[in-house]
């Protein structure tokens, strides 16, 4: 079965002359459809330089990145907007909402900026999510936690292959971030989403299928519970 996402020997230098950092140090990961993969590590190990390039944010300096079969770095610009747009979905720490629009509008956005093949209904999939009863609600009438679950279903709604997350309980208490985070692992099973998700809270590792911990740009296996 092919990975949806391959990364092979990926390095990314940043900065420059002197003040080079190797932010990616040979980086190789390979995700399945369905897989739940936590990133874990101390501030500045290079996880969410993993997120741009995983996302096609950046390019790294050396090595390779493929999103199924697809060269990411042999793409032209604007098949890499549509494979931003809607092959790889992003969830970031506190949802990243658009203040004027509600729950449902939120969710129907990523539909708005291109043809997409098969999307997936908003409205069932703010069910989905557990928010279809607050779909005309503007951000700020929502809790960190609800507001996490529409940036979730916004993410999902392109049906995208792959779903970066970026810290999504940052902002949350204990019982909401283990409901948010369990919701990622039933989506990604649910649907065959590949999902990396960055986070420092241990303990919602229990969801992730696999644990992987960065130190200085290289990535390693964690021990459940131990990272
Ligand atoms: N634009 C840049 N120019 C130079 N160095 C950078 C740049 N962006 C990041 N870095 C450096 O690259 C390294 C990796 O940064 P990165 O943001 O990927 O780490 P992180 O693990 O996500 O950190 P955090 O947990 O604090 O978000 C760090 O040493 C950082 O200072």
């Amino acid at each position: 079965m092919t990975a949806v996402l391959t990364i092979t020997d990926a390095t990314l230098l940043l900065g420059d002359g002197d003040e080079t950092v190797r932010a990616l140090d040979e980086v190789s990961l390979e995700i399945a459809a369905g897989e739940l993969v936590a990133v874990v590590g101390p501030s500045g190990s290079g996880k969410s330089s993993l997120l741009a390039i995983a996302g096609a944010l950046t390019t790294p300096t050396s090595g390779s990145v493929r999103l199924g079969s697809t060269e990411l770095t042999g793409v032209k610009p604007r098949e890499l907007t549509r494979l931003r747009q809607q092959e790889i979905g992003f969830v970031f720490q506190s949802g990243n909402l658009v203040p004027a629009l509600t729950s449902i509008d939120q969710v129907r956005l990523p539909l708005t900026f291109g043809k997409v093949a098969d999307p997936r209904d908003p409205l069932e999939l703010l069910a989905e999510v557990g928010m279809d009863h607050k779909a005309d609600r503007r951000p700020h009438e929502l809790s960190g936690g609800e507001r996490q679950r529409v940036g979730i279903a916004r993410a999902l709604v392109t049906r995208p292959r792959l779903l970066l997350v970026d810290e999504p309980t940052a902002a949350l208490d204990r019982k909401r971030s283990q409901e948010v985070v369990g919701l990622l692992a039933d989506e990604s099973h649910n649907h065959g989403v590949a999902t990396i998700m960055v986070t420092h809270d241990n303990d919602v590792l229990h969801h992730c299928d696999r644990v992987l911990e960065m130190v200085d740009g290289r990535l390693t296996a964690a021990v459940i519970g131990s990272a």
